[in-house]
């Protein structure tokens, strides 16, 4: 029989082995040490003795759970009315902000107005001008621009002379006054001395000696000029001196007022010239706000310059519309100097244009292509409905193409029909309409993931003998998710048990009405088979495809979307598209995705050789240089340069992001990768359920020998493993080691996309062996762990016999009822196990693929919560390399 340890007991009453060690000895029952075995007797004696104890214990902790409930109410409900208050002041600041907006639309046409009246103003203050100049040219014909200044000074001269000849005469008539020999003077000497003497009392002035020149005896002035100052007269040699004094300054001040004259010149010209130019440039803008109005586009966008990757600094001058010498200096100061013929990085221009206080945008050559393509409404065209048929397995979906395709042959005919394409055409009354081959609404919906959106029209097929089943009705979830109409073909109506009017009323709890009963949906009774009904559901295609209005413009260059593309032995690159604008013709250059080439054949859905594919047309188009994927926009370009500049560009974006994917390093090649490095570390980030993990496994760590490899704990802590710790061990080159979490779904994308070890364990001393092994180089994993699928409950409901249940949703991959599996919530491991129950409806089924739902029963595991996530996961063994 087995016994019982008295720790495992002690665990089992959350007690320490010591407290019940005292409780054994209280019991006079015999036990040494936490080690010692009790005989199942004495257990079910301490277990009876002890049910108080465990009755206490659990309502204390009955009762800490209701406090702690109750704690959380709390902090929900405050939590909720801080949403409250955000939400209200967000609604506020929104407010603000759109006042704001307004009131910057106001001012910006407010300026636009008072440019457009400066403009005016300025206009005509320029007309005046010229005309005031025109006149001063006409009265100083000839003359030099400085002319008008040399003028001005002579008057100035002018008047200063009268000014000084009249100090000088009343000086002379004081003297006069004062000594008689004077007189004698003859009439020219005076003169000459009048003349000269204009400015003596200046100079009389600067000298500070008046009167010792009056004191001292005059001399002849011509006696004096040749003999120097000893005879010359007083007066004379004062008007000589002013003379001098005079002709210097007035040279001085004309040297000037030639200088000044120039530089107002040049400075008008100048100020002229930006006058010029900020008239252009506001026109300029007056002329983007114009355009931009006739095109409805957003205002807020217009002041961004778009500038091509690559461009070279005399393309962003002459985007920027500023002298490329600007530009150049810029990138001088930067430290970059670049010629005008070179190309600049992005980042040079952005800073350029941030110096200059400019907004760039730079584009990519793919961002260059993207844009919508407009139609004048008069080029549109009526055009095929493109139709998808979807449904329940087994409902006929591929009879209903089958029986589409063989519409309108000959009975002799139908044998020969092959398909050819993934695309058919049908002809009725006329018309045409185009159906995609690929039933189902996964591939209809990879196609809307890309950005497809092909389908005008969905057949829904619901066989009337079983009735909407599961993907019926998620055929309805897609279909109504695409904004696409739904026809509904109810068919096998041969069969005995079929039931048209059940499947009509079921579909009524799905909001598919049939018309009849006031609904929008049109309903057709067929059987696939038989070929009962199918013009009947052709024609209500078309009359369907007649509300839409669908149209496009023929009379263009092709673009369109790839439904399929292989590499074909023989042929090369194979890829059916469906062109949805303008006529594709043999030989033109195209673009697909990353491949690139010209049409070399096209092929119609019957496999006959085409020249030219208008829109809705599927053709099979050969001469691509590489294989597209499916959904891929297609375009044709003009210039087959674009075309394979655009390929090119695409291929090179998606190697540079290939390569930016740093190699990290990871616990297989850490000794290779050690043996390398000069610094040998490995960094950990670790993650853990409970404190506790944490501390045993950097005890262990710490014991590590690391004399070859340092270990660095970089950072610990409890909770999911997340974005930001992939975030933080790719920047140091860490991995990450998880107990009992696993990484959300934003963190595996992470990890996988900078390639950044995530490796997760549920016991410590298998991390510590794995460390310890890939240290040494040791380290040959004799098995993997390969997810398979992940499925998010939603919901959870009771099951007879099997308990609760989990109603899931697969959002990746494929669950299958063999695999392991974990239920992670909030990141935490919560349980590992088995599968007890996979179902779809009542059905117990094997797998369940992504995008499906179905129910999960756990192998004795009934705590399931919505919100949790079950990890389905097969460990495969892995072939030793060595
Ligand atoms: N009696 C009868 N049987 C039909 C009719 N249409 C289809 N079937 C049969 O139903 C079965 C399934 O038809 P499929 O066309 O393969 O159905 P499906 O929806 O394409 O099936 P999956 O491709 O598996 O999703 C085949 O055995 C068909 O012969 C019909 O109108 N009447």
């Amino acid at each position: 029989m087995a016994k019982t340890r008295v720790h495992d007991l002690a665990k089992e009453y959350g007690m320490t082995s010591k407290e019940m060690l005292d409780h054994l000895r209280d019991m006079k029952i015999p036990a040494k040490s936490a080690s010692s075995t009790l005989e199942d007797a004495y257990v079910s004696i301490v277990r009876k003795k002890l049910k108080p104890i465990l009755e206490d214990r659990a309502a204390q902790i009955e009762a800490a759970k209701k406090a702690e409930e109750e704690a959380a109410a709390e902090a929900k409900k405050a939590e909720e009315e801080a949403a409250e208050k955000e939400r209200v002041a967000a609604e506020k600041r929104r407010e603000r902000e759109r006042a704001e907006e307004e009131k910057k639309r106001a001012a910006a046409e407010a300026a636009r107005k008072r440019a457009e009246e400066e403009k005016k103003r300025a206009t005509e203050k320029a007309a005046k001008e010229r005309a005031e100049e025109e006149e001063r040219n006409r009265v100083h014909d000839n003359a030099p621009k400085s002319m008008p200044t040399f003028t001005s000074l002579l008057d100035q001269i002018a008047q200063q002379e009268q000014v000084l000849k009249q100090q000088a005469e009343e000086a002379a008539q004081k003297k006069a006054e004062g000594q008689g020999r004077r007189e004698r003077r003859s009439d020219s000497d005076h003169a000459r001395s009048e003349r000269k003497s204009y400015s003596a009392p200046s100079r009389m002035e600067q000298d500070g000696s008046p009167e010792q020149g009056e004191g001292r005896p005059g001399r002849k002035g011509r006696k004096g000029s040749r003999r120097g100052d000893e005879g010359e007269d007083r007066y004379s040699r004062m008007a000589r001196e002013a003379e001098a004094y005079n002709r210097s300054r007035v040279l001085d001040e004309a040297r000037e007022a030639v200088e000044e004259a120039s530089r107002e010149s040049t400075g008008r010209r100048r100020r002229r010239k930006e006058r010029r130019q900020k008239q252009a440039e506001e026109a300029a803008e007056e002329k983007r706000i114009e355009e931009a109005i006739a095109n409805d586009q957003d205002l807020s966008q217009l002041d961004t310059v778009k500038v091509p990757q690559g461009a070279t600094v005399a393309q962003l001058a002459e985007l920027l519309g500023v002298p490329a010498n600007d530009i150049i200096k810029r990138l001088f100061l930067l430290g970059n100097p670049l010629t005008l013929t070179e190309s600049m990085s992005d980042d040079l221009i952005e800073l350029v244009a941030d110096d200059l206080g400019r907004d760039v945008k730079v584009m990519t050559k793919e961002e260059e292509n993207s844009f919508t393509f407009y139609d004048d409404p008069k080029d549109l065209k009526p055009r095929p409905p493109v139709v998808t048929v979807m449904g329940h397995v087994d409902h006929g979906k591929t009879s209903l193409l089958d029986a589409i395709r063989h519409t309108g042959v000959a009975e002799g005919e139908a044998g020969g029909i092959t398909q050819a394409i993934g695309a058919s055409q049908v002809k009725i009354n006329g018309r045409t309409i185009t159906f995609i081959d690929t039933p189902g609404h996964e591939t209809f919906t990879a196609m809307r993931a890309r950005g497809a959106k092909v389908t005008d029209i969905v057949i829904l097929i619901v066989a009337a003998d079983d009735g909407v089943m599961p993907q019926t009705v998620e055929s309805i979830n897609h279909a109504k998710a695409a904004g696409v109409p739904i026809v509904v073909a109810v068919n096998k109506i041969d069969k005995p048990g079929a039931d048209p009017t059940r499947v009509r009323q079921e579909l009524t709890e799905y909001g598919i009405i049939p018309e009849e009963w006031g609904g929008q949906n049109m309903f057709v009774d067929i059987s696939a088979k038989k070929h009962i009904g199918i013009d009947n559901l052709l024609e209500a295609v078309l009359l369907e495809a007649d509300v839409l209005e669908l149209k496009a413009n023929p009379d263009t260059f092709a673009s369109g979307n790839v439904l399929e593309a292989k590499l074909d032995r023989g042929r090369g690159s194979v890829a059916t598209v469906l062109v949805t604008r303008g006529t594709l013709h043999v030989g033109d250059a195209l673009v697909a995705g990353m491949a690139y080439g010209r049409v070399r054949a096209m092929l119609d859905p019957k496999g006959n050789p085409v020249e030219t594919a208008g829109p809705s047309d599927p053709v099979e188009i050969l001469g691509l240089q590489s294989v597209p994927m499916a959904g891929d926009e297609f375009r044709v370009f003009q210039d087959d340069r674009d075309a394979r500049d655009l390929a090119d560009q695409r291929a090179l974006k998606a190697r540079i992001e290939e390569q930016n994917r740093v190699k990290h390093v990871t616990l297989e090649n850490l000794f290779d990768t050690m043996a390398d490095a000069e610094v040998k570390e490995l960094n950990l980030i670790i993650k853990a359920d409970v404190q506790g993990s944490i501390e045993a496994l950097q005890d262990s760590l710490d014991k590590m020998d690391q004399s070859e490899v340092r270990i660095n704990t970089i950072h610990a802590a409890v909770g999911a493993i997340t974005e930001t710790d992939v975030t933080l061990a790719d920047a140091s080159n860490a991995i990450i080691i998880g107990f009992g979490v696993r990484p959300d779904a934003k963190a595996r994308a992470a990890a996988e996309r900078e390639g950044v070890e995530i490796r997760t364990y549920s016991v410590i001393y298998k991390a510590i062996e794995d460390i310890d092994a890939a240290r040494i180089g040791m380290l040959k994993p004799t098995e993997e762990e390969v997810q398979t699928g992940i499925a998010e409950v939603r919901d959870t409901f009771k099951v007879p016999k099997v308990g609760i249940a989990a109603g899931c949703m697969i959002s990746e991959g494929e669950v299958s009822r063999d695999d392991q599996v974990r239920l992670v919530r909030d990141g935490i491991v919560v349980y590992e196990g088995k599968i007890a129950s996979l179902r779809r409806y009542k059905d117990d089924v094997k797998s369940v693929k992504a995008g499906f739902e179905c129910g999960i029963g756990l192998e004795n595991f009934q705590d399931i919560h919505p919100g949790d996530q079950i990890e389905a996961y097969r460990v495969e063994e892995v072939a030793r390399t060595e």
